[in-house]
């Protein structure tokens, strides 16, 4: 019998079909909810790398099914966003995007912008880039949607607010703390029960937003932007000296749900993406390139044998 279909019948899967989320993923925000706390209080939310949306289902149950009027039901504002469309949600505002690119970013932003007191009280991303098996490319993906989600988080949260994101076990997560530190009073890395042992997922659960005396938000991209420009470019010192932190981990075992396999055709689909995209940065793809026709000469050679 597959690996897959053992995974299957573990009992959050098995639970999660009898009470009607979406994904075995909506235990993992229940457990880090049940440890720390993290909706306690919050009306204001935001959903980063959503889809298919057992966290936003978790989200609508816990701050919008149990308002009593539809005055607390006005109060509430959930904002869910993710590269793939959605089925829709009670009370769950949701935008198809890429969380990486300005654009996205700025739509999320739009919805927080009426003065301190509606700003967000929470930003959760349980993103994973789809895993090719060939570390560096997902690392580097991985870590364009920390940075991005924690970007976003600095323009969105009130003071005082809470951030939930996945990471993954790797070298790096001491780089990811002192950045995060920078940002928050409160930062520990949580494996929920519901989170797979073989999966080398994490998250970090972080309280107590502030944002550093002087510091001006910024969304940054560091795979297209200058972020030393970008930087300069608020005129603040302090943005200057944060340099974004490039995460390294190790994805092994972070595919969650379903068959995900990479084929041979997959990567030689990326592949053909990178070389076309006119936007992604020169000095990446130099690095990218060698590694990927690697992969592809390696995964060619064991198909032809
Ligand atoms: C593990 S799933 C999230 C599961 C979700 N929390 C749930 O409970 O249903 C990871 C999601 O990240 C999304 N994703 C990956 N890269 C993204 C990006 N750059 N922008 C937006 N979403 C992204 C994928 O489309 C995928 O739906």
């Amino acid at each position: 019998m597959g690996k897959t279909s053992k995974d299957k019948r573990d009992v959050y899967y098995r639970q999660a079909k009898e009470e009607g989320w979406r994904a075995r993923s909506a235990f993992k925000l229940m457990h880090i909810n049940d440890q720390f706390g993290v909706l306690d209080n919050v009306q204001r939310a935001v959903d980063l790398c959503a889809a298919p949306g057992s966290w936003s289902q978790v989200l609508s149950r816990k701050l919008y099914d149990c308002c009593l009027t539809d005055d607390q039901k006005s109060e509430v504002k959930i904002v869910a966003v993710d590269l793939q469309a959605m089925a829709p949600i009670r009370g769950v505002v949701q935008l198809q995007g890429d969380i990486t690119k300005q654009s996205t970013a700025k739509a999320i932003i739009s919805h927080f912008n009426y003065g301190d007191d509606k700003k967000a009280q929470l930003v959760v991303c349980d993103g994973a880039p789809d895993v090719t098996g060939v570390h560096e490319m997902d690392e580097y993906m991985q870590s364009q949607l920390i940075i991005s989600a924690l970007s976003i988080a600095t323009f969105v949260l009130e003071s005082g607010g809470k951030f939930v994101a996945k990471i993954f076990k790797g070298n790096a997560n001491c780089m990811l703390e002192s950045r995060l530190l920078s940002f928050f009073n409160n930062f520990q890395i949580y494996k929920p029960p519901s989170s797979r042992p073989s999966s080398n997922e994490a998250f970090v659960v972080c309280c107590d937003f502030r944002l550093p005396p002087g510091y001006i938000p910024q969304v940054i991209n560091p795979a297209r932007d200058d972020f030393r420009q970008v930087a300069r470019l608020t005129g603040s010192a302090i943005n200057q000296r944060l340099v974004p932190f490039i995460a390294c981990g190790d994805l092994n075992g972070c595919t969650d749900e379903e068959d995900e396999d990479f084929t041979l055709e997959d990567l030689e689909m990326t592949y053909d993406d990178m070389i076309n995209d006119v936007d992604f940065p020169s000095e990446f793809k130099d690095e990218l390139e060698p590694v990927l026709l690697g992969e592809i000469a390696v995964r060619s050679a064991e198909r032809d044998w």
